[in-house]
């Protein structure tokens, strides 16, 4: 649906780009014409991915844990040294685990607001000073997740998630002089393989909580890829400092006393 030069010439950073979502931009930015570069902290499932993304076109991959400063900037020496410019950088790198907040000890909250808030700023003040700046030109796309009404259940990463779309809106400004674009992509409940690090229990609800999405189904990693796509490219030019929610309305609540269900019936 893109044109297939979209990001001809363009060189992309896709931090967790060696599993599900970040796959999958990393797949679509590859076929739209951009080298793509791939990182994650697993070395070896990294590597496995690369070489499956390398049958789309020029990909690069470097082990990198986003909450490590030193790890950033050697990635940032490797882009340096290879591609000599950076021009999107989409932060897909992130996570946590389902938690009560009463049980949520200062070791767990702390490594959920470093993955997904730390990590991503970190990441983001790197590549913009080795890049984006000095090159007055570069466009970011973080992915947060849906918390419009707050996370129950797991507080920590909708505090960091609200973290980072409140830094894109400031960003948005404060770098419009340089040049750089920002936004964030709010996910849903995606199917993919993020899923499956959570509980059975917590699985078994899924097939309920599809039903109670006014699109009645979870989202595709393509429908994420296609809303990062777009953000990235020249057809979002005017757009900054927004969040794109890609939720089949998951943010706008769900029919609570199902009246709407129950007009529908009769009307
Ligand atoms: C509904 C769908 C919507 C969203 C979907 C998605 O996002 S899908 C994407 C999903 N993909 C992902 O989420 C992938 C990425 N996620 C991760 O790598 C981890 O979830 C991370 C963010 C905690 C980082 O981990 P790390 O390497 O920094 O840390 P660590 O492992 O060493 O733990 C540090 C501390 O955290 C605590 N704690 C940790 N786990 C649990 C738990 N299950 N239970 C309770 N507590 C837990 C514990 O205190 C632990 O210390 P301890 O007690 O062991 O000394
Ligand atoms: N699937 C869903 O329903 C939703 C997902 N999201 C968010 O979308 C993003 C992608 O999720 P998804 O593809 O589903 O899940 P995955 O678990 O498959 O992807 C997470 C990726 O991030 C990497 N990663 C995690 N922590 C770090 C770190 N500290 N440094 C570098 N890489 C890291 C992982 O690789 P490695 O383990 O090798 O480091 C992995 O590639 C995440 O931020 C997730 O929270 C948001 C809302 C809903």
């Amino acid at each position: 649906m893109f044109k297939s030069d979209t990001f001809k010439g363009k060189v992309a950073m896709v931090t967790g780009g060696r599993s599900g979502i970040g796959f999958q931009i990393a797949k679509d930015f590859l076929l739209l014409g951009a080298k793509v570069i791939i990182c994650s902290r697993k070395e070896d499932k990294l590597k496995i991915a690369a070489e499956e993304l390398a049958a789309y076109g020029e990909l690069s991959y470097q082990a990198c844990d986003i909450r490590k400063t030193e790890d950033i900037q050697s990635l940032v020496s490797m882009i340096k040294e290879k591609y000599d410019r950076l021009d999107i950088l989409v932060n897909n790198a992130g996570g946590q685990f389902p938690a009560l907040a009463e049980y949520i000890s200062d070791k767990g909250w702390n490594a959920v607001i470093s993955n997904n808030l730390n990590g991503t700023f970190s990441m983001i003040r790197e590549m913009a000073n080795a890049f984006f700046i000095p090159q007055k030109q570069g466009v970011i796309v973080n992915i947060t997740a849906e918390v419009y009404r707050g996370f129950p259940g797991m507080a920590h990463t909708g505090a960091a998630r609200a973290g980072v779309e409140n830094l894109t809106k400031t960003l948005a400004q404060e770098w419009s002089d340089f040049n750089i674009r920002i936004n964030c992509v709010s996910p849903g409940i995606i199917e993919s393989s993020g899923l499956d690090q959570y509980p059975q229990q917590i699985q078994d609800m899924f097939e309920e909580a599809e039903k109670a999405i006014p699109l009645k189904r979870f989202g595709k990693v393509e429908d994420v890829s296609n809303a990062v796509t777009f953000l990235a490219s020249p057809m979002a030019e005017y757009i900054t400092g927004i969040s794109l929610f890609v939720d089949g309305a998951q943010h706008l609540g769900f029919d609570k006393m199902g009246l709407a269900n129950v007009l529908k019936s009769f009307m």
